[in-house]
């Protein structure tokens, strides 16, 4: 890509986007330029990347024709409003805050500006991502085509009602975390039975990994699925019968309505 891709703030998403970016091929090392609030987190980006980086947002801003903001919620508002004066006057501005929305962008940076919310996840990393968008009405479809097409790069995009970001925020944009965990566990119980620790983190993740594909690339329902793996009298259906009665279904609907509340609440 020709364009040059800004990032102010570059930590955890940041950098799984720049990563991905680059491994994609899909920009040069020296098409993005990135400024963050340390010197030393510049330092490490610059040093893992071979990318672009300035002391001042308003460096960034001035340059960047798409331009990422990934800095905490919290920080949204003096970034944009610091930065406003520097951006171009086409450029793609996309924000990724939990609880940050289109209108609030706007209230930050005017009006007029070509504002995109995206709710990613960590996968982006290994091109392994969910990216929801929502286009605020002054991108063209030419400049949505644009985004949709950098943004698949790194994942699978899914173009939704902004209304619906809370939701996405449950499911793909912290739901990572939740599959660690679970991963986490399963690798400790094959420990505490004698597997070595590597073999059990790889075998885990290798089972989720293929448990989802089995998901997206067959159709068939995750109960069936389920069932296909429980032998009657089986190994399976113990398992099962324990998840049942520590209530799995139960912590998981909490936990993600918990996740998909938290949000809400940060974006009235
Ligand atoms: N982590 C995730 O999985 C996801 C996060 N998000 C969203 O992404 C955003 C960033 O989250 P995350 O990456 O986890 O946070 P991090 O804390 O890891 O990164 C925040 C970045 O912002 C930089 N920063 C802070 N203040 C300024 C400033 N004034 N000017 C320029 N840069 C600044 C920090 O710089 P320094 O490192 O130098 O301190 C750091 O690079 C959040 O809004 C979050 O809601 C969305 C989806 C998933
Ligand atoms: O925990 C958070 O607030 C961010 C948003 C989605 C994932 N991490």
């Amino acid at each position: 890509m020709e364009k040059t891709i800004g990032f102010i703030g570059c930590g955890n998403m940041g950098k799984a986007m720049v990563r991905g970016f680059i491994e994609s091929a899909i920009a040069l090392p020296q098409g993005i330029i990135v400024s963050t609030q340390r010197e030393t987190t510049r330092e490490n980006i610059k040093e893992t990347f071979g990318v672009r980086v300035a002391e001042k947002n308003q460096e960034v801003a001035k340059e960047s024709d798409i331009l990422f903001f990934a800095v905490k919620p919290y920080a949204y508002e003096t970034v944009m409003k610091e930065s406003r004066s520097a951006l171009k006057d086409d450029a793609l501005i996309i924000g990724l805050a939990a609880g940050v929305t289109i209108d609030k962008m706007k209230e930050y940076l005017g009006q007029e500006r070509k504002i995109v919310k995206i709710m990613p996840n960590t996968p982006v990393a290994v091109s392994e991502g969910v990216i929801a968008v929502s286009f605020s009405d002054s991108l063209t479809s030419e400049e949505r085509r644009e985004v949709t097409e950098l943004l698949s790069v790194m994942g699978k995009v899914s173009v939704i009602d902004e209304k619906h970001m809370d939701v996405i925020t449950g499911i793909a944009g912290s739901s990572p975390a939740y599959v660690y965990m679970f991963i986490e566990a399963m690798a400790d119980a094959a420990v505490k039975n004698g597997l070595p620790r590597k073999e059990a983190y790889d075998i885990s993740a290798q089972a989720v990994l293929g448990a989802a594909k089995m998901v997206l690339e067959t159709g068939i329902h995750p109960g069936m699925l389920k069932d296909m793996v429980t032998s009657p009298g089986g190994t399976t259906i113990e398992a099962v019968a324990v998840l049942e009665e520590k209530g799995l279904r139960h912590a998981v609907i909490s936990a993600v309505d918990a996740c998909v509340d938290k949000s809400r609440k940060m974006s009235e």
